[in-house]
């Protein structure tokens, strides 16, 4: 996670990966934050795809920590200089579980994910259609979300069905990391 956190602020000065400021204190604002998901999911086989992973969060902390289990991690980003970080950071620390797909989260063919996490990608009532298109029938998603995770949830229960169960974050006072199963349209 160290060599992971020093690429990470290596790159940062060159492509806006994280936000300048938040990079001295890496560790605390970015990395714990994507950790807390660990304490909720031990991952089977399968793939999990983490959407518009950026510099890598939460995915690549996520392959990281679950680098011994069965899990299969497709980074999706469309941004060709984050890709090429990712691909960068994947072979660095040699990590044989993860790979990137560098195009358009609803141009990418149907990934049939058992897992799938989003950390500041979008609003909910827009991530659905990505969760519904991406994520296999008994899968769970793994969203962050900040602190207007409820209204967020209120919208788009107006076009889907779904399971969805909220998880305080330890590192950001409001906000929350939802689980979420069932998706179907209304
Ligand atoms: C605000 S950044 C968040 C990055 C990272 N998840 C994080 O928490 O730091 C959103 C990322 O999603 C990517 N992105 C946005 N829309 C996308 C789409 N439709 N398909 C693929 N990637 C997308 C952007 O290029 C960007 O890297």
């Amino acid at each position: 996670m160290d060599e992971y956190a020093s690429l990470l602020s290596h790159w940062n000065s060159r492509i806006n990966l994280v936000a300048p400021g938040t990079i001295g204190n890496l560790r605390s604002r970015h990395i714990e934050d994507c950790l807390q998901i660990c304490q909720h999911v031990r991952p089977a086989d399968g793939i999990w795809a983490d959407l518009g992973s950026g510099g890598g969060l939460p995915g690549l902390v996520l392959a990281i920590a679950f680098q011994r289990s069965e899990t299969e991690f497709r980074f999706v980003e469309s941004d060709q200089r984050k890709a090429v970080f990712l691909r960068t950071a994947i072979r660095q620390l040699g990590l044989a579980n993860a790979s990137v797909i560098t195009r358009r989260i609803e141009d990418v063919a149907p990934l049939n994910a058992a897992y799938v996490s989003a950390r500041a990608l979008a609003p909910l009532p827009l991530l659905m259609p990505y969760l519904s298109r991406h994520m296999a029938d008994n899968g769970q998603a793994w969203l962050m979300k900040g602190e207007r995770w409820q209204s967020e949830v209120r919208d788009a229960q107006a076009d889907w069905r779904f399971t969805c169960t909220a998880y305080p974050s330890l590192t950001h006072s409001g906000a929350a990391i939802l689980k979420i199963s069932e998706v179907s349209h209304v």
